[in-house]
């Protein structure tokens, strides 16, 4: 057996009776003796960097490769539906973030509870190396608290679009501008960064958006902030807004958008190549309804357009374990999808990405696990699997046998998943019989716990699927190995 290494590459049975559940097979450090998981080889270095053929040439707009993360789980992520922070948890994910490495950490508004006043207070006492940001509305009474907790910089907000101006806060535009430049003004005068950013751009008038946007610039803002409130927003549209806001201000841009359309992390992509500089996440997406771009999501994303600049900034094999702190504590399950950490995003079942997978995981990968701490897995229990990864687990076994000996056994397992979901434990067992009678001449036993119809079932499928092939394989395998006995027909089919 090989030792399981950062490499990562599993051969995994994965069929639904196993035990899997999120988070612990799927680890980095799941521990191969109990959970039949062991690393093989794949004959290749995974993912050796070649040039991108993708890459922006010479774009001096885009940020790609010095892009910023103001991380809001603890603002937009204590919105969604399922979140309750105590201090406790507020403070080890405030920590986690900060090993991780986000610039800035953004917290609820300390106008919302007398909590969230102390809990922003004592979290700016971490001494953290990220930056504290709190959110508030664009009001003097809001600025007044949020510039006494000791956070380094308030990111006030206000609703730009009709629908805001008309049914949530009743303003106009004049006064947005004026409110939005009194309060950029005390906040800067008190030392701390300040950030402007228009509720629901994407619903907003452009000329009014520019307008507020270039008096905000004007009187010095740190960053102007575009939100898609709703998640309407198309990567072109985001793009051209972008792309247009940086030709009128000179401050840094945050963007913020919400995943309602399935766009977020498109959005934010995009955003960083119109000029923006900084990007809105959580951890797994949490918010208001759905979400927003999700930390993990952005990190599959920005390390695919840049390795260097993201895994020298980011801790990224921490993103596991904030995601399941997160996840715990607002009682949800990672889905199997999620980037990178969803419990199948590096495993590989069909035979055709088998076969290619073990021999350079960068025929059917663009990220590479091991960067995040993960583990690649190759499926072998289906009807799907081929003989390439059936070989790379009897090597796993220990075992030995030839080329056409695996094609024989491996259509054994192919017929025994035709009949039901079998699991790493059947095929294995599957294999070690078949191994076993090619020297004791013993008939290969059905599974325990077979019924009656699943074994004819068996019998049927066996038949059906090895017939001419076993019998093709079974000559060669007989004429390459003098050692083999010769083929003996039994119930199942399996030389003994
Ligand atoms: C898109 C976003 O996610 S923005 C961030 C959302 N974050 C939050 O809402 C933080 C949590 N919120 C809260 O705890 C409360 O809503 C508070 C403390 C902010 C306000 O509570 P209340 O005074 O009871 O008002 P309520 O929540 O019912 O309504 C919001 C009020 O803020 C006003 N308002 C809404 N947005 C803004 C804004 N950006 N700037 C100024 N005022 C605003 C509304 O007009 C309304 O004022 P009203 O009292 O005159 O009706
Ligand atoms: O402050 C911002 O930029 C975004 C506020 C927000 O959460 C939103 O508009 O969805
Ligand atoms: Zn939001």
């Amino acid at each position: 057996m090989c030792p399981v290494d950062d490499a990562s590459n599993g051969v995994d049975g994965h069929a639904h009776t196993n035990g899997h559940t999120n988070g612990t097979t799927n680890g980095a450090n799941a521990a191969p003796e109990t959970n039949g998981f062991v690393a093989v080889e794949t004959k290749q270095n995974p993912h050796i960097q070649t040039s991108n053929p993708y890459q922006p040439v010479g774009d001096f707009l885009s940020n790609i490769s010095r892009f910023k993360i103001i991380e809001s789980t603890l603002r937009e992520g204590e919105q969604f539906a399922n979140a309750y922070f105590s201090t406790e948890v507020k403070i080890q994910i405030a920590k986690a973030l900060d090993d991780f490495g986000v610039d800035y950490i953004e917290l609820t508004s300390p106008c919302a509870s007398e909590q969230s006043r102390l809990d922003c207070e004592a979290i700016c006492k971490l001494g953290l190396k990220a930056k504290i940001l709190t959110h508030v509305r664009c009001t003097m009474e809001d600025a007044r608290v949020a510039v006494e907790t000791g956070v380094d910089g308030v990111d006030v907000v206000i609703g730009t679009s009709s629908y805001l101006r008309e049914h949530s806060h009743g303003k106009d535009m004049t006064y947005i501008k004026n409110a939005a430049i009194e309060v950029i003004k005390f906040v800067k005068s008190k030392g701390l960064e300040i950030r402007f950013s228009s509720e629901d751009s994407f619903r907003s008038d452009l000329v009014d958006l520019l307008t507020l946007y270039s008096a905000v610039d004007k009187v010095g803002v740190h960053r102007v902030g575009i939100a898609d409130t709703v998640g309407c927003a198309t990567p072109r549209q985001v793009y051209d807004l972008v792309r247009t806001l940086r030709g009128v201000v000179s401050c840094d841009i945050e963007t913020h958008f919400h995943n309602d359309t399935g766009c977020a992390i498109a959005n934010a992509y995009v955003a960083l190549e119109a000029g923006a500089t900084h990007i809105d996440t959580s951890v797994i997406g949490i918010g208001e309804r759905n979400g927003i771009t999700p930390l993990g999501g952005l990190m599959a994303r920005m390390i695919v357009a840049d390795r260097e600049y993201v895994t020298k900034k980011y801790n990224l094999k921490k993103l596991k374990e904030i995601e399941d702190l997160v996840a715990d504590n607002v009682e949800i399950n990672i889905p199997f999808n999620n980037y990178i950490t969803g419990f199948s995003a590096f495993t590989h079942k069909a035979g055709i990405h088998a076969k290619a997978i073990l021999n350079n995981p960068s025929t059917y990968e663009i990220i590479n696990p091991a960067d995040f701490g993960m583990t690649r897995y190759v499926h072998f229990a289906s009807r799907l699997t081929g003989w390439n990864a059936i070989k790379s687990r009897v090597e796993q076994l220990g075992l030995e046998m030839t080329d056409a000996q695996i094609k024989v056994c491996t259509t054994k397992i192919k017929a025994m998943a035709d009949v039901r979901p079998i699991a790493i434990d059947d095929a294995d067992s599957i294999i070690r019989t078949f191994h076993g009678n090619l020297h004791r001449k013993e008939d290969v036993p059905l599974l325990p716990g077979m019924t009656e119809e699943e074994k004819k079932l068996f019998e049927m499928k066996q038949a059906e699927l090895s017939g001419e092939r076993e019998k093709r394989s079974l000559d060669e395998a007989a004429d390459a190995q003098a050692e083999v006995p010769s083929g003996k027909k039994t119930k199942t089919g399996v030389a003994a």
